[in-house]
């Protein structure tokens, strides 16, 4: 009983099929192994980072130990007799039943004649060898080679097979023959054309005979120009008849046997493998020869049939056309390993991997994408590999959405939704395909401990487009541009599918169920197959198409359908069909092979010649038409890319006017704020000069006042001297009683007293009347109330509250002047230098300011005067008084003041004598006075002298005030004259 693990847990149950399965190999007892199914390790069937270096695992192989003697002989020949289709039933009128002799088939000088004559070299040798690991490769094949006995003495004479360090790459390939899916046939050209002499093997197909299952030869239909058509075709199909006539077959078929360990040495001899004539022949029941693209035998690796069965077909599709490898054969013959490989033994699959990337590089002038899809067909159901388990619903694993498949005239048949991972290194692809591989359906079977139970297809998209010469855009941006500018996008699809093996029904409900499954699609592919060959010569009719397709059933199966585009002729197509011949050493020991074996080789054979392939290089599309899905992946970046650069383009522009505009209104901010700055700076000018202008009425008003002022003093000074008091002088004292024509001198006439005359009535100048001595006293008692004294105590209060007044004006100037220049310096300064530069008006003003500056220093200076004058006045009040006592109490003061009154009231009484005389005549007049009026005169002589001498002083300065004062002064003496 078959023990089974399985990755999927839900696996659906399918009844067995109730249609003919195909001929199982014959049941043995057999012990069965089978244990849980332990999923392959991907890291070991990763290739080894040096995969490349694959020559040299070839080189590692076990020496061959011997090679079974070949001969053609007519008498060897076995006679192969097959009684029905193994696949199957067959159509109408074809029987696969042949009886071949090998006595028939042409002898070796058809290979003679194909070495370099009926088989022109290949036209792909020119691409072949694009890197020099290749060509190394080669190259120490083509050594190996040297040392290789010649095929044509080893078909004459079977000699035991030369050792060449293990059937490496290409120690076969001068020998085998070349096809158009087959480099073997390159390296002769390429490396040394001393193998060219070499003789060619057997033209094996063309040698067939009648009746033979001979495979024709492959070539492409639209080679091109550059590469010349392949082999000629063989004549002879499956059934005897005529095989392909058009020379077309772009099919590759090969076969490989499996190792055995050789203990089945009956069996072994029965069969005869030649791989050199690719050529195999069974001597036993039913015997036959079939001749094949290539034939492996158990010493060949993985590398040798990679290069041999699908090199060239990899480098196909990356040059643009569809292809496909499959590999076909019993369970447990080997498809897997040859498909996967070791870590010490990569398959096909890695190697073409490996190969697909070394185009890459090889190939500058074109820029590629890769995307690849991986899905296995279990039990009639198409599962996507690639996407992980689907999250649990309700405790239950999710169901992964069904993936169906769908044909369009663009794509073909192609299954959806599927995972397409985008690639961009062999590491990574190799990872995804491990990662499919790990998720595929493997149990163990009674055939093979890790039977796949699936058909897996990996599937590589190929995107493909010439880049544009980045040098002859010019500049790096346009010649980024243009790199990517749009040149039609090619795409094309390797198919990489590893078929589950035909098998007996098992014991197993669930292997039976898979097993009637696989049986049944490869059942259909086998029918498929040999329907094709009645259509090939409908094959490229259109009109045809329709009725071709009803009667071949690729719609039977999953399998078949996904196939279609590759089997009904667009793609090329290697098969490697897989065999194993004896049963000592493989798991299916004791069970016989042979049937199972030629109903492989019977399915090779016609696969071989009624596959017709019509694989064109695919078209550049630009990638307008057809929906988004359909669009090639690089259009799709193409078409992306022009957008984004598009909108990055108009957001560049959008930001650039937004910048623009940002500037813009940041430049008019500042524009306007500017002129706000500078109207404020205006106003405040403006203001400051109302200010000053303001300061500068004021100061001149107080000026006029201080004048006034100042000349009232003086005038009192001018008239205390002469016994006048400014407060009599303004209320119309005595002075002016008997001279009407009296009125004040100038300060500037008043310079010298000398001069000071007073307008004699007769109209000249009188002299102002000296000071009177003992009577002139009386007079300066006279005062409102006929007291002199009150008359001092006024003018003393008046000028105290004049001087306190002008201090308060003055320290109110000031601080304004001061907080007025503090607050304008710095802003008014420029404006003022420029104002005081450009504008007389200006300047003026500053002058102006700066005159009444040294005013107010000449104010202050009067005011000191002031003070001196009222301490003056005070003190001469007080001693007054203190006479006025002493008269009171009949001292002689008293009676002096008296006398003076007398006096005085006598001189007023009398005109005022007409003095011109000097102060020191008036101090000489006071010497005989009493002491108490000898002070006063000098008091009044101090003053005069004083106020006299700080008027003089100031005069230079005062110039500019002088019309005002002196208007001002000859209004007031108008008035008092009036009075
Ligand atoms: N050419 C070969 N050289 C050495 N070992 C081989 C070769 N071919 C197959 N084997 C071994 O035989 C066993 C079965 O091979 P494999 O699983 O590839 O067979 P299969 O055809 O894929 O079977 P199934 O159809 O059941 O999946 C494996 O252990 C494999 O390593």
């Amino acid at each position: 009983m078959s023990a089974t693990t399985l990755p999927r847990p839900s696996r659906p149950s399918i009844a067995p099929p109730t249609g003919p399965l195909p001929s199982l190999p014959v049941a043995k007892s057999r012990v069965s192994n089978i244990g849980p199914a332990s999923r392959t390790s991907s890291a070991s069937l990763l290739p080894s980072p040096t995969v490349a270096a694959r020559a040299v695992s070839s080189s590692a192989l076990p020496l061959r130990p011997s090679s079974k003697g070949h001969t053609n002989s007519a008498s060897n020949v076995p006679t192969l007799t097959t009684t029905e289709s193994p696949a199957g039933p067959l159509p109408a009128g074809k029987s696969l039943r042949k009886t071949v002799s090998i006595g028939a088939f042409p002898q070796p000088p058809k290979h003679v004649g194909r070495s370099a004559g009926s088989h022109p070299p290949s036209p792909l040798s020119a691409s072949l060898m694009p890197n020099g690991d290749t060509m190394d490769q080669r190259l120490s094949a083509a050594t190996r080679i040297s040392a290789t006995p010649s095929r044509q003495s080893s078909m004459k004479r079977p000699t035991p097979r030369v050792s060449t360090g293990g059937r490496g790459l290409l120690s076969k390939s001068p020998l085998t023959p070349p096809s158009f899916l087959n480099g073997s046939g390159e390296s002769v050209a390429v490396v040394n054309t001393s193998h060219l002499s070499l003789p060619s093997p057997p033209q094996s197909r063309n040698s067939s005979a009648q009746g033979s299952y001979a495979t024709s030869a492959t070539t492409f239909e639209d080679i091109g120009d550059d590469e010349p058509r392949g082999r000629p075709d063989s004549k002879f199909g499956p059934d005897g008849g005529a095989g392909p006539k058009d020379g077309k077959g772009n099919v590759l078929v090969s076969v490989r046997v499996r190792p055995t360990g050789g203990q089945d040495k009956q069996q072994e001899q029965e069969w005869e493998i030649n791989n050199k004539q690719a050529l195999i022949s069974y001597n036993g029941k039913e015997g036959g020869e079939y001749n094949y693209d290539n034939v492996f035998d158990t010493q060949d690796n993985n590398a040798r049939v990679y290069d041999a069965a699908a090199k060239r077909l990899v480098r196909r599709v990356m040059e643009g056309y569809h292809g496909t490898v499959f590999a076909y054969g019993m369970t447990g013959t080997g498809k897997t390993f040859s498909m996967q490989g070791t870590a010490t033994n990569p398959g096909v699959i890695p190697l073409a991997i490996t190969d697909i990337f070394s185009y890459i590089r090889e190939t500058p002038h074109r820029e590629f994408l890769l995307r690849v899809s991986y899905l296995e067909i279990y039990n009639e159901k198409i599962h996507d590999l690639l996407v992980g388990p689907v999250a649990a619903t309700n405790g239950q694993p999710g169901a992964q959405e069904e993936i169906k498949l769908r044909e369009d005239s663009k794509r073909g048949v192609y299954a959806t939704p599927l995972k397409e991972e985008i690639v961009q290194s062999p590491t990574q692809l190799l990872r995804v395909i491990a990662r499919g591989d790990n998720a595929r359906r493997v149990a163990g079977t009674q055939f093979n401990a890790r039977s796949s139970r699936s058909h897996a297809v990996v599937q590589i998209v190929v995107e493909s487009r010439e880049r544009v010469p980045g040098g002859a855009a010019g500049s790096l941006k346009e010649s980024k541009r243009s790199a990517i500018a749009p040149g039609g996008v090619r795409v094309s699809t390797l198919s990489l599918i590893d078929l589950a093996g035909s098998e007996k029904a098992a014991e197993n409900k669930e292997r039976r169920t898979e097993g009637s499954h696989i049986n049944k699609s490869l059942l259909t592919l086998g029918t498929v197959i040999a329907r094709l060959s009645s259509d090939k010569e409908k094959a490229g009719s259109e009109k045809d198409k329709a009725s071709k397709e009803k009667h071949l059933p690729y719609r039977d199966s999953k399998l078949t359908r996904l196939l279609q585009p590759a089997l009904s002729g667009g793609s090329l197509v290697s098969i490697l069909c897989t065999i194993q011949i004896g049963s000592s050493g493989s798991v299916a020991a004791g069970h016989s092979h042979t049937g199972e074996t030629l109903n492989t080789l019977k399915f090779a054979s016609r696969a071989k010649n009624n596959i017709v392939s019509h694989a064109k290089k695919a078209d550049e599309s630009l990638g307008s038409g057809g929906d988004a899905g359909s669009r090639a992946l690089l259009d799709r970046y193409r078409l992306e890319i022009q957008d984004l650069r598009k909108q990055l383009e108009e957001q560049n522009k959008g930001k650039e006017s937004g910048d623009a505009k940002e500037v813009k209104e940041e430049e008019e901010k500042n524009e306007e704020e500017e002129k706000i700055r500078q109207l404020e700076d205006q106003q405040r000018h403006e203001e400051q000069m109302l200010e000053m202008q303001l300061a500068r009425t004021a100061l001149k008003e107080r000026i006029e006042h201080l004048n006034r002022l100042i000349l009232s003093s003086k005038s009192l000074g001018v008239n205390a001297n002469r016994s006048f008091s400014s407060m009599s002088f303004q209320r119309g004292s005595t002075i002016s009683n008997g001279d009407a024509s009296f009125r004040p001198i100038s300060a500037r006439s008043s310079a010298s007293h000398a001069t000071l005359e007073v307008p004699a009535q007769n109209g000249t100048h009188a002299p102002f009347p000296s000071l009177p001595n003992e009577g002139s006293e009386e007079d300066d008692s006279v005062g409102e109330n006929g007291d002199g004294l009150a008359t001092q105590a006024t003018q003393i209060h008046a000028l105290q509250a004049d001087l306190m007044d002008k201090n308060r004006y003055i320290s109110t100037l000031e601080k304004r002047l001061l907080q007025a220049r503090r607050s304008s310096h710095s802003r008014v300064s420029m404006s003022l230098s420029k104002t005081m530069s450009g504008s007389s008006e200006d300047g003026g003003l500053i002058a102006v300011v700066a005159e009444k500056d040294a005013e107010i220093i000449n104010l202050r200076a009067q005011l000191e005067d002031k003070e001196k004058m009222i301490a003056a006045l005070t003190s001469a009040g007080k001693k007054r008084d203190n006479a006025n006592e002493v008269g009171s109490d009949g001292s002689p003061g008293s009676r002096r003041t008296s006398h003076q009154s007398q006096q005085r009231s006598e001189g007023s009484n009398s005109s005022i004598p007409k003095v011109k005389g000097t102060a020191a005549n008036n101090t000489q007049n006071l010497v005989h006075t009493p002491r108490s009026e000898r002070d006063l005169a000098d008091v009044t002589r101090m003053l005069d002298e004083m106020i006299s001498g700080r008027i003089d002083s100031a005069n230079g300065t005062r110039k500019s005030l002088r019309p005002v004062t002196e208007g001002r002064r000859r209004d007031e003496t108008t008035r008092n004259s009036g009075m």
